[in-house]
């Protein structure tokens, strides 16, 4: 059975990374990913764009990209993202048999033993890790977690579509070094951004006024 792909984040804004990571997945799997901005992301800062902002550039970044679509259920149910309530939502709608997974970057895999009943995740889906610079997945996952995900590795594709869930895919795709903390940033002292972000972004941002500095701030 193909697998019901999800990719969550903040996307704030969405970039080239992003976009990089979602489309390896697709083409490894062989199936669609839908988008899943946060409404509210549990573990940050408040985003600089509110969410209706937020789901916006996405909807532009993926209006021409094959297979990408954007799915907004975080954004309709309000409150804190919790990763396991979207699962849990979507494995009632979909049913037991159905192969479901979330992707992640390496740094957020790093973190998974901080999210809101994490050991459950594995029982409602599988992840798809994607490899991020910075962040090694070898030898830097802590204690609790390196044990939780020992027996679930794979690096097979069809091991996914072959269970409900339960199983990490180890995604070995072209690295992105682009950060949204990055374009922030760059936005911020001026500097140039359509190289990081998708078509449409830039201009999306520069119609809005997001990410600049507030007049009088010192950079
Ligand atoms: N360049 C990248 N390579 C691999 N994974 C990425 C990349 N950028 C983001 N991700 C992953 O995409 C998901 C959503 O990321 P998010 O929206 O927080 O972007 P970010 O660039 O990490 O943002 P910020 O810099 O604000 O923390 C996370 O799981 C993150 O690990
Ligand atoms: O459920 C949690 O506790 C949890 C903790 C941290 C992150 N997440 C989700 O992971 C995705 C990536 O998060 P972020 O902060 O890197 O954009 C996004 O969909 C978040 O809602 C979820």
């Amino acid at each position: 059975m193909d697998v019901f792909l999800v990719y969550g984040g903040t996307f704030d804004p969405i970039h080239r990374g992003h976009l990089a990571i979602a489309c390896a997945a697709r083409d490894a799997l062989r199936c669609t990913v839908h988008v899943v901005p946060a409404s509210d992301p549990p573990h940050r800062a408040p985003p600089g764009a509110d969410a209706g902002q937020r789901a916006a550039m996405v909807a532009i970044a993926i209006a021409h990209v094959p297979g990408l679509v954007l799915d907004r259920r975080e954004l309709q149910r309000g409150g804190r993202s919790y990763t396991v309530e979207t699962l849990a939502e979507l494995r009632a709608a979909l049913g037991p048999r159905r192969p479901l997974a979330w992707l992640v970057g390496a740094d957020s895999l790093l973190g998974l033993s901080g999210w809101h009943r994490w050991t459950s995740l594995f029982d409602l889906a599988h992840l798809v890790v994607a490899e991020r610079p910075g962040s090694g997945l070898d030898d830097a996952i802590p204690g609790v977690l390196a044990d939780a995900l020992r027996a679930r590795w794979t690096e097979r594709p069809d091991d996914l579509a072959a269970a409900p869930g339960g199983r990490v895919l180890r995604l070995r795709q072209p690295l992105s070094l682009v950060s949204a903390t990055e374009v922030r940033a760059q936005l911020a002292r001026g500097a140039p951004v359509d190289a990081l972000l998708p078509p449409g972004v830039a201009a999306f941002i520069e119609a809005t006024g997001l990410y600049r500095p507030a007049p009088g701030a010192s950079l």
